[in-house]
């Protein structure tokens, strides 16, 4: 049977794969969903929005723009059962020192209630990813959406140098 999260991924992924490639990030892909009415509230990719955005990031610059909201007020103006979907798990830490994405997820306040992932990520740049316990202990739920790691990673990682 035709999952819904695997759909919403592979839609995430397609986004990914518009991100323009970098040695120093990811190319991730997240959908914004209304997991009332399953209608999709944004998109975004990695670098879609200017500066050295994330793809979550994007989403939510993109969706205060739409609403004449900061970033940091789209708390108040988002369903109850918001969903995120990202390929790559939220991070908790940026090596530009930008403000990492769980934050902007714990900023929003009860407004997403779970975040889908299509892997944990990498230990590359930042060390293991503490992130989603900051989101469980705020009561948000994270799922792992399980089959599409191998394609993610393929996706995220098209920027960086083999390892030797
Ligand atoms: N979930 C997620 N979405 C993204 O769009 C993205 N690019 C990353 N990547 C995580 C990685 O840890 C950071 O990209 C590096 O730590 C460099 O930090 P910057 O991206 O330059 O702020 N992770
Ligand atoms: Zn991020």
């Amino acid at each position: 049977a035709p999952n819904i999260h695997v759909d919403y991924m592979q839609q995430a992924l397609n986004l990914a794969r518009k991100s323009p490639p970098k040695p120093t990030n990811y190319r991730v892909g997240a959908l914004l969903i209304d997991g009332k009415t399953n209608t999709v509230l944004a998109t975004g990719y990695t670098l879609e929005c200017e500066g050295n955005t994330h793809a979550e990031q994007s989403c939510f610059i993109k969706l205060a723009k739409e609403h004449n909201v900061t970033e940091e007020q789209l708390g108040g103006i988002l369903p109850k059962e918001t969903v995120l979907y990202t390929t790559v798990e939220p991070c908790f830490k940026r090596l530009s020192g930008n403000l990492p994405c769980v934050q902007r997820i714990l900023r929003l306040g009860k407004a997403i209630k779970t975040v889908y992932v299509g892997v944990k990520e990498p230990e590359k740049f930042v060390g293991e990813n503490t992130g989603r316990k900051q989101l469980e202990d705020a009561g948000i739920e994270v799922v792992l959406v399980e089959g599409m790691e191998k394609e993610i990673l393929e996706v995220a990682t098209a920027g960086h140098v083999p390892e030797r």
